[in-house]
């Protein structure tokens, strides 16, 4: 496997490696960040291992991350071929797309919808949706996980296709989110690394025993494919008769009608399905997250909630103007992300050429050659080492962070009170791979944190005797994790009437 280039130097350290299995049977498989963030103590931030057949490379530190997927981003741009990408139909997702041309098309699209200043066209919209949150948490506070999926979903459906999701049982924001959680589950490197290593799995039929997956796989390709044709002929089919409301899929098939340019359909449908599958899980559970916070740390409510009142006043609801008055929850925003990342492990990358860092080999990968059957399979399992930034470790660094486990925003200030420079942009990734959607998550994520401060007290629920009920704060294994559900109870400190003037008001 070593190449001329790096030969003679060693791979990175890390634990000893198992015939066949590699290191597959020592991760915690529910999180496998853990088991990655443990072994950094014995043998630093720079760590290869093998997941069956495939090198993967995990980076625990903040600094090698920026030095190898910053700076050298041309090596690093890549993302492994998971086979699960094909097997459960998310070709289409821009997000796990080879670095090449096809990507930087679709990524120039995605770019220029999203960029800082493009993105500041939607805010009045996110903060419709966050006051339309704020309603429908007073009238079922139970059902608050719901509302704020719904929350996302809808904003991401009307941002990219003009579509005004009903609140309750929308058929579009239900098949689009099944589709994409189910995904979620499967699209990890180690489940990847399975069938990457042993691809005769894919070529047994879904009844043999251990093969259920394909009928699972059938199933995610089946709803992926509605989730990606179906909202964009609800756009084309408006747009023939005028009636489409402007979204950017109308945007974009407008503007190429009308500079008579030669538009392929299928960027534009595979930039809009992969920005809403980007958006909805990912900006969901970091709100799941931060009312988990709240319910644990009642102090840090208590002061985000003051400040608000202090700069805000109660007769209105804060706004994109008080941000820069509001350094407390603006905090709050910072360790939401920083607590538990809702991508602890980021989305894998991978090198294209053999590297040396700090003195250290990284291999770009293997090519695997299969007999199946009667045939040779070339199986080309990865383009390049898998890369894995560990984002849960770099947000855990006790040299950093103190304390990391507790949810404190008060680490985001300097000594004389001012909010210091880390914004914790590792929660969105690295280089030019970086999460294209992180001015618009950060706008949602401030509109909806906020307002829901400003008009409800989070706390514990109680039990029958009137005593509250114990949370040990857990969160879902997958690409993305959120907190596990948990009995919460939630006051509203306004009436409804009230809510609706002050909604009314900011109109
Ligand atoms: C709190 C919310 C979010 C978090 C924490 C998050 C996190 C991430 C991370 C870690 C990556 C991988 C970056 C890398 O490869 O190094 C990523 C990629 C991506 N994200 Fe996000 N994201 C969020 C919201 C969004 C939103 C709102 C959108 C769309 C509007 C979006 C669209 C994407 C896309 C398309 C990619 C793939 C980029 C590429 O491969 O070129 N994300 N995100």
């Amino acid at each position: 496997r070593k190449t001329a280039t790096g030969a003679s130097l060693p791979l990175p350290p890390g634990p000893p490696t198992f015939p066949i299995v590699g290191n597959a049977l020592q991760l915690d498989s529910v999180a496998p960040w853990e088991t990655y963030m443990k072994w950094s103590k014995t043998y630093g931030d720079l760590i290869y291992s093998r997941l069956l057949n495939q090198d993967v490379i995990i980076i625990n530190s903040e600094r090698i991350a920026r030095d190898l997927l910053d700076r050298r981003s041309y090596n690093y741009s890549d993302r492994p071929m998971l086979v699960t990408t094909e097997l459960f139909g998310w070709t289409f997702n821009v997000g796990f797309f080879c670095y090449g041309d096809k990507w930087r098309k679709h990524r120039r699209m995605m770019d220029d919808k999203l960029r800082s200043t493009a993105a500041l066209a939607y805010r009045p919209l996110q903060m419709r949706k966050a006051h339309q949150l704020l309603i429908d948490i007073l009238e079922a506070p139970n059902e608050f996980v719901h509302h704020l999926q719904m929350m996302t979903a809808s904003t991401m459906m009307l941002i990219t296709y003009g579509y005004e999701a009903e609140h309750r049982d929308d058929p579009l924001v239900d098949l689009v989110e099944n589709a994409v959680m189910q995904g979620l589950k499967v699209m990890t490197p180690e489940a990847a690394a399975i069938l990457g290593a042993w691809p005769f799995l894919l070529y047994l039929p879904s009844w043999f025993p251990g093969a259920g997956f394909k009928k699972k796989a059938q199933e995610s390709r089946n709803m992926l494919n509605e989730m990606v044709e179906k909202p964009f002929e609800y756009t084309t089919s408006h747009m023939d008769s005028n009636e489409a409301t402007a979204c950017m899929v109308s945007d974009v098939l407008g503007q190429i009608k009308d500079e008579g340019n030669y538009v392929d359909l299928d960027v534009v449908k595979n930039v809009a399905s992969t920005l809403f599958a980007g958006a909805s899980e990912t900006t969901t559970a970091t709100l799941v997250s931060f009312i988990l916070a709240m319910v644990l740390y009642p102090n840090v409510q208590e002061q985000a909630r003051a400040e608000i009142e202090s700069v805000v006043g109660r007769d209105r609801l804060p706004n994109f103007d008080d941000r820069d008055s509001l350094p407390y929850v603006e905090a709050v925003v910072r360790e939401t992300q920083r607590w538990h990342p809702i991508a602890p492990l980021g989305v894998a990358h991978a090198a294209v050429n053999d590297d040396i860092y700090e003195g250290y080999y990284i291999p770009k990968g293997q090519l695997l050659l299969f007999p199946v059957a009667d045939k040779l399979l070339t199986w080309d399992s990865f383009s390049g080492a898998t890369v894995i930034a560990n984002a849960w470790a770099i947000s855990q660094n006790e040299a950093n962070y103190h304390n990391p486990s507790d949810f404190n925003p008060q680490r985001f200030f300097t000594v004389d009170g001012k909010l210091n420079d880390d914004k914790v942009l590792y929660a969105f990734g690295f280089g030019r791979r970086i999460c294209v959607g992180r001015h618009l998550a950060d706008a949602s994520l401030w509109a909806a944190i906020a307002s829901l401060l400003a008009v409800f007290k989070f706390s514990k629920a109680l039990d029958e005797q009137g005593k509250e009920i114990n949370i040990e704060p857990q969160w879902t294994a997958g690409l993305t994790a959120r907190p596990f559900p948990f009995a919460c109870n939630i006051q509203p400190t306004i009436t409804m009437e009230k809510l609706h003037q002050m909604i009314d008001q900011f109109a």
